[in-house]
């Protein structure tokens, strides 16, 4: 049984105060599970202040994006050595938005997942079919395409650790879902892509999530799906409440 995992992307809100106030509300109320793991994802900035306060916890804390080498001229970047020396178990990879406004690519999301397993981070590699290539019938190519260019060099051990993330783009902060089996269906055309390019253990044991739109009431239709481990979430992990709710749906659901 692969445990789920909820994990909120807050992309560039909250101020600090509003971050820690979260965390310290949000770490008391979390249900003690072991079948759900509860991640939140904020800017770069409160990484260290958050880790320390939401120790002890069931909260786990992600970097949204990182450089993909130790260190060096990158003004403004993180490097995953930072990420690691801060015991910052997770960063996602790859999200769209930057895709779309910061020049990723499959390429840079590889080697971004290659330096996030030598530093024993946990990637979180988002893939995801734009309106366009949905219109067009190309998500499953799109996303086994990306999934493929992501993995490369990655050996079977860490794949069974990673987790991908399914973003449709179009059902990003849109209020658009897709149905929980359209979501599905993608998930599975997935797990297949891991299994051709490692082997059925490794496709069994990586965790999929879905993301775009997920919010408390549609979250349990979703994780009733095979193929559906966790959500990646966006507007509605900012709010304790919700998170906390979703959290709590997982553990149940
Ligand atoms: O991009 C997302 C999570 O990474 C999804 O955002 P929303 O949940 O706001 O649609």
């Amino acid at each position: 049984m692969r445990k789920r995992i909820i994990a909120g992307n807050w992309k560039m809100y909250k101020t600090m105060d509003e971050a820690k106030s979260f965390v310290t509300e949000v770490k008391g109320r979390l249900p003690e599970s072991d079948q759900v793991q509860a991640v939140i994802c904020p800017p770069s900035l409160y990484l260290s202040e958050l880790t320390s306060l939401s120790e002890d916890s069931m909260l786990g804390i992600g970097a949204q994006t990182m450089h993909d080498t130790d260190e060096g001229a990158f003004t403004g970047e993180v490097s995953p050595k930072m990420l690691a020396e801060l015991h910052i178990p997770f960063v996602i990879l790859g999200h769209s938005e930057r895709r779309q406004y910061f020049n990723e690519t499959d390429e840079t999301v590889n080697k971004k997942v290659l330096a996030a397993f030598s530093h024993e981070l946990t990637p979180i590699v988002c893939v995801g079919e734009s309106l366009k290539q949905r219109e067009e019938g190309k998500t499953v190519e799109t996303v086994a395409m990306q999934v493929k260019k992501a993995f490369e060099g990655v050996q079977a051990e860490q794949a069974k650790r990673a987790i991908i993330a399914y973003e449709p783009v179009w059902a990003i902060g849109t209020g658009k879902t897709a149905t929980a089996n359209d979501a599905n269906d993608v998930c599975k055309e997935i797990r297949s892509e891991i299994g051709q390019l490692y082997d059925e253990e490794t496709a069994s044991a990586i965790r999929i999530q879905y993301g775009g739109s997920v919010k408390p009431s549609n979250l349990a239709e979703l994780l009733s799906m095979d193929d559906i481990d966790g959500a990646l979430v966006g507007g509605a992990s900012l709010d304790a409440d919700s998170f906390v709710e979703m959290i709590e749906v997982a553990s149940h659901a």
